[in-house]
């Protein structure tokens, strides 16, 4: 997400896609999981602090959660904290007036195990996330969606090949 505004990110090609109808802001933080975005949200994001208001807000969040314990524990948010910390980013949101209604929850994609093995190995470490775990936050984020009346989009399995 941090990086998503760079030449090519998803970022970038959403806010060409919409020049002239809306903006679109950043507030990615890169290696963030659910535990640490809860505690910022309200510096990021405050009553009133769009001018208009949002025509939808996205949360994304769950491929640092999903790391796996063992090897990377400092990442690692365990599935039952990750959907309560989804859960509090919404009625967050919600109270500083966003409505369920303008929130997207979108799943963390899945993961190229061959791809990050390389990165893990090139940083000395092991494979330290695995794609059916990142499949299980998916699901949870799907969930509180549900539970939360928001809107999702389940990338997980748009991007599965
Ligand atoms: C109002 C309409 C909203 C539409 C949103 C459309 C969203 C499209 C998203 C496409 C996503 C492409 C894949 C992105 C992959 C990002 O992976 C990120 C993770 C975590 O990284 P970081 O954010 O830096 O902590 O990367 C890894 C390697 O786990």
């Amino acid at each position: 997400m941090d990086f998503s505004f760079q030449q090519g990110g998803w970022g970038a090609s959403l806010a060409d896609k919409l020049v002239r109808k809306c903006d679109v802001l950043n507030r990615g933080f890169s290696g963030y999981n659910t535990r640490w975005a809860r505690v910022i949200l309200p510096r990021l994001i405050g009553k009133g602090s769009g001018r208009d208001s949002p025509a939808a807000v996205t949360i994304f969040f769950g491929a640092n959660d999903s790391a796996l314990k063992e090897e990377n524990p400092r990442q690692h948010v365990p599935l039952a904290e990750y959907e309560a910390n989804l859960k509090s980013m919404v009625q967050y949101l919600r109270s500083v007036d966003v409505p369920a209604a303008r929130l997207i929850l979108i799943t963390p994609p899945p993961l190229c195990e061959a791809a990050w093995e390389q990165e893990c190995l090139q940083q000395g470490c092991k494979l330290n996330r695995l794609n059916l775990v990142v499949g299980e936050y998916a699901r949870a984020c799907l969930q509180v969606a549900q539970d939360c009346g928001t809107d999702a989009l389940d990338l997980w399995t748009l991007m599965q090949k």
